[in-house]
């Protein structure tokens, strides 16, 4: 695991924004397609507002979240209204987003999806965020589904059951984060910095982000 620490958030932000763009431009200099897949959550938004200011072949750039709470867009909750919201404006309005929300039921769109995203996969880069129960995307400690994400073989997304949330998650699977080329880990806060500290001691079905860990840059700043 390799960390970065900075002095603010905001300093944590404008540079982890410079060095996706950077990425994604030397990933556009390869590949006809680039994949990006990012994440929900109250982290992100300041990286997104950097890099979508930034002028680059967005018309050539697939985006996907890392995962989805299971409602529309017009949901407080819906991670796809974030991510339109954040990140797909400005020059990076031209990319192409790839929402996982769809009518018809979450296992309809397991099966659609883990056959959709295969032609966009590996992801070029990966930026995922954690929580301090050391969950990444929507692979949750003790969360019905996560063994079967977690597993080798799993499909490209899976369908998770978190005890004590009411809204059902979408999640790309463990070997689908690992397969990506390039990952970000965005951690913000001394409870997930401690967290951070505890996974990498402890197997994926304890300690889900311990699944990329190993290929993970990971950003940090205390505030
Ligand atoms: O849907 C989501 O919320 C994310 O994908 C989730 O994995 C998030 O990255 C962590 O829960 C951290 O969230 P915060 O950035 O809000 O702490």
């Amino acid at each position: 695991m390799n960390l970065i620490e900075y002095p603010d958030s905001e300093l944590m932000a404008m540079r982890l924004a410079d060095t996706l763009a950077s990425e994604l431009n030397a990933a556009l200099n390869q590949s006809d397609r680039v994949t990006l897949a990012v994440p929900g959550g109250t982290t992100p938004g300041p990286v997104f507002d950097a890099l979508s200011a930034v002028h680059l072949a967005w018309e050539r750039v697939d985006v996907m979240l890392t995962d989805e709470r299971w409602v529309d867009e017009s949901h407080p909750q819906s991670n796809a209204a974030l991510i339109r919201k954040r990140l797909l404006t400005g020059p990076a309005a031209a990319a192409h987003f790839i929402p996982f929300y769809r009518e018809g039921g979450i296992d309809a769109a397991v099966t659609a999806l883990s056959a959709e995203l295969a032609r966009l996969l590996p992801i070029d880069i990966l930026v995922l965020g954690m929580g301090a129960d050391m969950h990444t995307a929507s692979l949750f400690p003790d969360a019905d589904g996560l063994a079967e994400a977690l597993a080798p073989g799993a499909p490209a997304c899976a369908a998770i059951t978190v005890p004590g949330q009411d809204v059902q998650r979408f999640t790309l699977t463990a070997p689908v984060l690992r397969g990506a080329n390039s990952v970000h880990l965005l951690v913000k806060g001394e409870d997930k910095r401690a967290a951070l500290n505890r996974a990498q001691g402890l197997p994926a079905a304890q300690a889900p982000v311990s699944c990329v860990l190993d290929a993970a840059t990971v950003h940090w700043s205390a505030a």
